[in-house]
């Protein structure tokens, strides 16, 4: 059976993604979000030239021999401008912030003055301009700053409160409900019986969904029961869920019921099964305007589809791109010959004592291994049919 290529089959779930709604929040709730319009500024900054020192405002002319005695005429400091021009002869005790008097051209630190009640002693000549920040020195009125996609971030968002922005517009986030399925499963916390297992997935991808800008809605375990499935379902569609996650149930076995349970609620499947390792049972689709993503049950597969296919679902409703960012590493260690599916292989990720970024496959990669998973700083990309691989060779890598 032919196997659908991994790019081929991330482009069927993004293709007719739109970025969903915008809404405006107040700055403080505003950390995380991703902005829906370019924001422009709506001041200049600083909206006057201002000291960037505490000192005293001169002339350069009074300066050209030195030590030269100034009048101090009156006092500037930040949030209070000095009234009135500097005339020759003169200067202003000026702190850091304030606006510079018109007439003076430079400051004169105080650490290369001398003060003697209303008079000032330069005893250093400061270059033309010096210490002066001009107006418009970091942005200007109208300038366009943060761009559409941006995530907020604490950079950004002091720049926003800069700009004079109290509330900005940011994209809605995807609501993403989650649903296990499977008999063996019982939450965290909970007693197993004797052939039960922790449902470890949620956990996992409801953190994901967070770190990429979502909102997690768990809806809990299913058992393997068609009945049980539908009406979770029922509850993702009855919620406005974006998206729904399920995690399990997606594969050949007699209990394996996901897809028959959406197909009969009425999801136009996109594709299911894909050349890839972890994840080859991966299930995509779309029931009305609910994505649908069918992730497989190993914990393992189920996380590496979600960094793969759920974190660019996401992001392309938030109006961010999908791509995911591919770096280079040399490898640690060597890697057999791939067969027809892309691997993605856990790895640790360290550096050689020159800087170089070594990546080193854990010699077990079986899907249920979450151990391994939580050691490892990276996965490396291997494409279908890719040759054997000796230590030093640079490979493709996803960081984790
Ligand atoms: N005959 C075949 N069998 C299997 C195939 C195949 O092609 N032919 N594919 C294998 C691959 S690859 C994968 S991956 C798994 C995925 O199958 P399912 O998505 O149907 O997953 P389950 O059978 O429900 O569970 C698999 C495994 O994972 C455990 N699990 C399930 N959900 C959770 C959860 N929420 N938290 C923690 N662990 C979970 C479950 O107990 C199973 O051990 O199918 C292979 N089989
Ligand atoms: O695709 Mo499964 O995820 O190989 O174990």
């Amino acid at each position: 059976m032919s196997l659908m290529p991994v790019a081929e089959a991330r482009a069927r779930l993004l293709d007719g993604v739109a970025p969903l709604g915008t809404e405006q929040v107040p700055l403080a709730q505003a950390n995380g979000r991703v902005l829906a319009e370019d924001l422009a500024a709506t001041r200049t900054q600083p909206p006057f030239p201002a000291s960037a020192m505490d000192g005293y405002a001169v002339r350069l002319s009074d300066l050209e021999t030195l030590p030269a005695t100034l009048e101090v005429v009156g006092e500037a400091p930040a949030g209070h401008g000095f009234a009135g021009a500097l005339a020759p002869g003169q200067a202003v005790r000026i702190f850091t912030g304030a606006p510079v008097p018109e007439g003076a051209d430079a400051i004169l630190i105080q650490e290369d003055a001398r003060r003697d009640g209303d008079t000032v002693t330069a005893l250093e000549r400061p270059a033309p301009g010096q210490f002066i920040r001009p107006a418009g020195l970091d942005f200007r009125k109208d300038e366009a700053l943060i761009h559409a996609g941006a995530r907020l971030d604490y950079r950004t968002l002091a720049l926003a409160a800069a700009m004079n922005h109290a509330r900005l517009p940011v994209r809605r986030r995807p609501l993403v409900a989650i649903v296990a399925t499977g008999d063996e499963l019982v939450p965290p916390g909970a007693e197993p019986g004797p052939d039960q297992i922790i449902a470890s997935n949620h956990a996992g991808v409801a953190a994901l969904v967070e770190d990429c800008g979502g909102t997690p809605l768990d809806l809990g375990i299913a058992p393997d029961d068609q009945t049980a499935i539908a009406a979770k379902v029922r509850e993702a569609l009855q919620a406005g869920a974006d998206i729904l996650v399920t995690l399990g149930g997606a594969s050949v076995g007699d209990h394996d019921l996901v897809q028959e349970v959406l197909g009969g609620e009425g999801m136009d499947l996109a594709f299911w099964k894909i050349a890839m390792r972890p994840g080859k049972p991966l299930m995509a689709g779309r029931l009305g305007s609910m994505k649908v993503l069918g992730l497989p049950g190993n914990p393992v597969s189920s996380l590496v589809c979600a960094l793969l296919f759920l974190r660019p679902l996401i992001a392309a409703m938030l109006g961010r791109s999908p791509d995911l960012f591919e770096e280079t590493a040399v490898l640690g260690g060597p890697v057999a010959e791939n067969d027809r599916r892309q691997d993605y292989l856990r790895a640790t990720l360290s550096r050689h004592d020159d800087g170089t970024l070594v990546v080193h496959p854990f010699d077990r990669q079986d899907s249920s291994m979450l151990a391994l998973l939580a050691k490892s700083g990276a996965l490396i990309v291997r494409a279908p049919f890719a040759p054997p691989l000796h230590a030093g060779t640079p490979v493709p890598i996803l960081r984790l």
